[in-house]
């Protein structure tokens, strides 16, 4: 099977042109190229099929297999390659997923996307659509108790589950392999969890660390970074717009409030192209 490896600061995937090659079985597809001994390595698979509601689709699948709704360094990869390897010669492009459908405007130098803005679309913050078992309108600075340890917690979807959590400890000294599978499968959250972990910098930086739903520690999150920046502004910890620094790269977050949207600006990053050979019982 045919691949390209890109990252968006450091978040890597196999992106695989379904426009050109077949991929039946997703989900083992995905863990067989993300174990980074057997397979290629990497945060999971993304694939970039045609859609007829926009101009690319993107499915993407976490190391374990299981599908996010939306993957925001992914959807930046996603709109490099599909201009870089020729699929569009459009800088505004509009890409299906399961969260709805985004518009991306690239940033293009010497003929390459070097930069992706993101309109990501409004955070969902209903408890009942993230979703996150709280007996309140909005999740928004409520307690959690994790391995008998109080933690205080805002959830928001960006299309996918995120609960953030605003630390006074430098959270580069966390052990997070210690604690992230216990907030990822935390009987609160139906569906698991993205977990991000922050230090406010000032008013307008962020810190953050992430333990994802699905692939683990990863060297960021781009859904995750829009969730925490949206957590900074409910909590009245930050201003409308913010850099978050996480331990892959930044990412520019802009939000004005309420229903409008999230936009993400930040890099994206082809590495090579190669080509995996699939075991039989997943080809
Ligand atoms: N693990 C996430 C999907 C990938 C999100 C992240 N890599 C991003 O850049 O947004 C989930 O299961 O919801």
């Amino acid at each position: 099977m045919k691949f390209t490896k890109m990252h968006g600061i450091g978040n890597d995937y196999v992106y695989v042109n379904c426009l050109e090659e077949a991929v039946d079985r997703p989900e083992e597809t995905a863990k067989f190229v993300s174990d980074r001994h057997f397979g290629v390595g990497s945060d999971g698979l993304i694939l970039i099929r045609p859609s007829q509601k926009a101009d690319f689709e993107m499915a993407m699948y976490n190391a374990d297999g299981s599908r996010g709704e939306m993957c925001g360094n992914g959807i930046r990869c996603v709109a490099k390659y599909v201009y870089d390897y020729g699929l569009t010669d459009k800088t505004r492009i509009q890409v299906e997923t399961l969260a709805g459908i985004k518009e991306l405007d690239l940033t293009v130098e010497n003929g390459k996307v070097s930069l992706v803005k993101v309109n990501m679309g409004a955070p969902e913050l209903s408890p009942e659509k993230i979703p996150v078992l709280a007996q309140a309108e909005q999740a928004v600075n409520l307690p959690l108790e994790v391995d008998g340890i109080m933690y205080q917690m805002t959830c928001v979807s960006m299309g996918n589950p995120h609960c953030v959590i605003f630390m006074k400890e430098d959270v580069r000294e966390l052990d997070l392999e210690k604690i992230g599978p216990s907030f990822e499968n935390h009987p609160r959250f139906p569906r698991r969890v993205n977990t991000e972990f922050v230090n406010v910098i000032d008013r307008h930086t962020l810190r953050m660390r992430v333990w994802e739903r699905g692939s683990g520690e990863t060297l960021a999150c781009g859904t995750g970074a829009c969730a925490v920046a949206v957590a900074g502004i409910l909590n009245d910890k930050t201003e409308h717009e913010a850099a978050v620094h996480l331990l892959g790269g930044n990412l520019h977050i802009a939000w004005e409030g309420g229903d409008s949207p999230v936009y993400m600006t930040g890099p994206a990053t082809a590495v090579f192209d190669g080509e995996v050979i699939l075991p039989e019982d997943i080809k």
